[in-house]
């Protein structure tokens, strides 16, 4: 025998594997008992508030119509009446057998056509004693008519006649109403239309198989209607993902002739990487209008649970959880990113616990409603106004500091998890409510040269720290890059939402790294005609496409008086809004910048720090008294800065090196200051 042969490793005779029968029944999927429409108060609402409308329109067109509807019953009535009588006298001579005796005297079948007219005498004459015996009766019935009846009677009988008259008179190419709505034909997508646009996507593992006769892909349950549009669950190739795919979105679109907006191929998280949703809807997205928000009506809110925020293509309702969380949303200008910031700040502003800090620098007033709820607000793009947010974020780190002192120190019942809770959210005293800031064209504030820097490094600390405690940061901006948004923000942030984006670059700054990698591309929106559409990552187990609800103004204006009232209620206004003069971090007042080169000569190309706070301390002793070379060092970071080792002699005439800064770096920063200030 040869032993060095290879080894089998399956075993020839089949032994039982895998989970037993018991595990296999436990593990099977449980289909919902109830349909999602009727589980989902919203959904149920919709659709309901939907067939009302219908059966409303419908009503309403025909009632409109209904004088031409009589018009045309009276002109065909004689039309049907003589159609009534010609029937009854055609039954009394039995017409209807006529052809049948022609057919038999044409073929010379004697025998039958004796039968045949037998059977046509013996039926004429009970026909016509029937219709003998029925004309009295019908006398008898029409005299009462005209001279017994009541006029309501005679009116009655006389609209069904004419209405049974005229719908037998009507031409049969001419019915009497015409359709109140008319249904968009969308074809029923079949399993046939799906393997030929898979194939021809140009996954070589689907092709090659389709083109062997065999099955490129296959159909794990029938293709069925799911909310507008249809559903197909399909296994793909081994070895194939759904970000293949999703990848190819427009090629599928291609394939199946349907609109870029009406294709989405969409994992199942439930199953494994293979497992593809092909979604194809009735409509493209970008035409389904403008969203409801679902709290638009409501009277409050609770912070503590999600917040709704739109739909996605299959029309199921997408929420964000704020509470532990943070937001950034970005896009190219003109996209939604305000309209999407303004559906989060209205569903905060419901609930009458939360403390919103506004911040809008983009100065156009897309947030100016909330302000009469804020206890921090600001929209402008000046340099005071980018400051005011910068300061907010100084503020913030405070806040942030003490909320965690102040948590530490809360019984370990109440506060086992070391986070906020609703419960404790509601001792006031605590002061520990949620606090919910918004950060509109955050990059105007991140990029500003005398700010930005510090602004970065504090919403980076609140970012990380400032979730358990209770406070919130929402941050949209348009540029998406290094400088604009610093890396630390970006690359800690829990949910994101990524409307349209020019690049891979942008797409990965806001929806994170590798996600263009893996099919989650904001690209593919369209400019303008996707406005309203975007990704939303983080909110639910796998990214989603979601067309956000839209607030015009005075929807937000309405939801901003609710609020405000609620406030008034629960007496939890404060700061910006109760018209208190702003809070403001402890910082010079004065021109720092101009000070230090006023005490620095030009022939002075370095110096040292302490020897500017010595000289700042003669120039202003009420602003720079008892300043150390640390204090120049850190005032002068915010400004971009940086300190560095600079050779000089004391004054005992030792040579030595000490922190200073150099000239030019100062008389820069002054110049972009003053010319430039960094704004986009
Ligand atoms: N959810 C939506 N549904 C329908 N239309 C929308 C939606 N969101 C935005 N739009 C449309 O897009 C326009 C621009 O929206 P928005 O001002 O929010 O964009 P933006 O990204 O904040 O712009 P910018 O960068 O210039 O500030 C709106 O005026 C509106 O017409």
């Amino acid at each position: 025998m040869d032993d060095s042969g290879p080894v089998l490793v399956d075993r020839l005779a089949p032994v039982s594997s895998g989970p037993g029968l018991l595990d296999r029944v436990r593990d099977s999927k449980r289909l919902d008992v109830l349909p999602g429409w009727l589980k989902s108060r919203a959904e149920f609402t919709d659709a309901a508030a939907w067939l009302a409308g219908h059966v409303g329109h419908t009503v309403a067109f025909h009632a409109v119509r209904s004088p031409l509807y009589a018009a045309k019953l009276i002109g065909r009535s004689p039309a049907g009446a003589a159609r009534i009588i010609g029937g009854r006298m055609r039954w009394v001579a039995d017409i209807e057998s006529e052809p049948l005796r022609q057919a038999a005297a044409s073929a010379e079948n004697a025998e039958e056509y004796l039968k045949l007219t037998r059977q046509r005498d013996r039926r004429v004459r009970w026909r016509g004693a029937v219709a003998v015996a029925t004309l009295p009766v019908l006398l008898a019935l029409t005299l009462y008519l005209v001279y017994g009846a009541s006029l309501w009677l005679q009116l009655a009988v006389l609209a069904v006649t004419v209405c049974w008259c005229g719908i037998l008179g009507a031409p049969a190419d001419k019915p009497l109403s015409s359709r109140a709505v008319i249904k968009p034909e969308v074809q029923k997508l079949t399993s046939d239309m799906v393997v030929k646009a898979m194939a021809s996507i140009g996954i070589g593992q689907i092709a090659s198989a389709v083109a062997k006769g065999l099955d490129g892909i296959k159909f794990v349950a029938p293709i069925t209607r799911e909310g507008p549009g249809w559903r197909a669950d399909i296994d793909l190739p081994l070895g194939v993902t759904v970000g293949d795919v999703a990848d190819r979105r427009a090629r599928l679109a291609s394939g199946l002739r349907r609109p870029l907006g009406c294709v989405w191929p969409e994992a199942d998280p439930a199953e494994h990487e293979g497992r593809l949703i092909l979604w194809v809807g009735d409509r493209d997205l970008s035409k389904t209008g403008i969203v409801k928000w679902q709290l638009a009506n409501a009277r409050r809110h609770d912070v503590f649970k999600r917040v709704p925020f739109g739909l996605d293509p299959r029309g199921r309702s997408q929420s964000v959880p704020l509470i532990q969380h943070n937001v950034l949303i970005g896009s190219q200008p003109g996209q939604g990113k305000t309209a999407s910031v303004r559906v989060l700040a209205c569903g905060a502003a419901l609930d009458p616990s939360v403390e919103l800090w506004l911040h809008e620098n983009k100065g156009t007033g897309d947030l100016d409603a909330l302000a009469c709820v804020s206890h921090r607000f600001v929209s402008g793009i000046d340099d005071e106004s980018v400051k005011y947010a910068a300061d907010s974020l100084k503020l913030l780190r405070e806040e942030v500091m003490r909320r965690a002192a102040a948590i530490k120190k809360l019984p370990r019942d109440l506060c086992p998890d070391k986070r906020i809770t609703r419960e404790i959210a509601d001792k006031r005293s605590l002061k520990l409510w949620p606090l919910l800031a918004v950060f509109d064209e955050c990059q105007n504030v991140f990029a500003h040269s005398a700010y930005g820097k510090q602004a970065g490094e504090d919403a980076e600390f609140v970012i990380k720290l400032g979730r358990a405690l209770g406070v919130i940061l929402v941050l949209a901006t348009q540029r998406p890059d290094k400088d604009s948004l610093p890396t630390g923000i970006s690359g800690n942030v829990s949910i994101r939402f990524c409307l349209r984006v020019a690049g891979q670059v942008e797409n990965d700054m806001i929806l994170g790294t590798s996600a263009y990698k893996n099919g989650v591309r904001a690209t593919a929106f369209r400019p303008e005609i996707d406005a309203g559409n975007g990704y939303l990552a983080g909110a639910a187990p796998l990214p989603t496409v979601v067309r956000t609800a839209y607030l015009d103004d005075p929807a937000t204006n309405a939801i901003a008086q609710r609020a405000l009232a609620l406030r008034k209620g629960a007496g939890t206004l404060s700061g910006f809004a109760l018209g208190e003069e702003s809070e403001t971090t402890a910082g010079p007042s004065y021109d720092l910048l101009a000070d230090i080169a006023a005490v620095v000569p030009a022939s002075e190309e370095r110096v040292w720090n302490e020897r500017i706070a010595a000289r700042l301390a003669e120039l202003r002793p009420d602003v720079y008294a008892g300043w150390k070379g640390e204090n120049v060092t850190s005032a002068l970071k915010p400004h971009g800065i940086k300190t560095t080792g600079v050779a000089g002699t004391t004054d005992d005439g030792a040579r030595t090196t000490r922190r200073g800064i150099v000239r030019a770096d100062l008389t820069k920063a002054i110049a972009e200051r003053d010319g430039n200030p960094g704004i986009a």
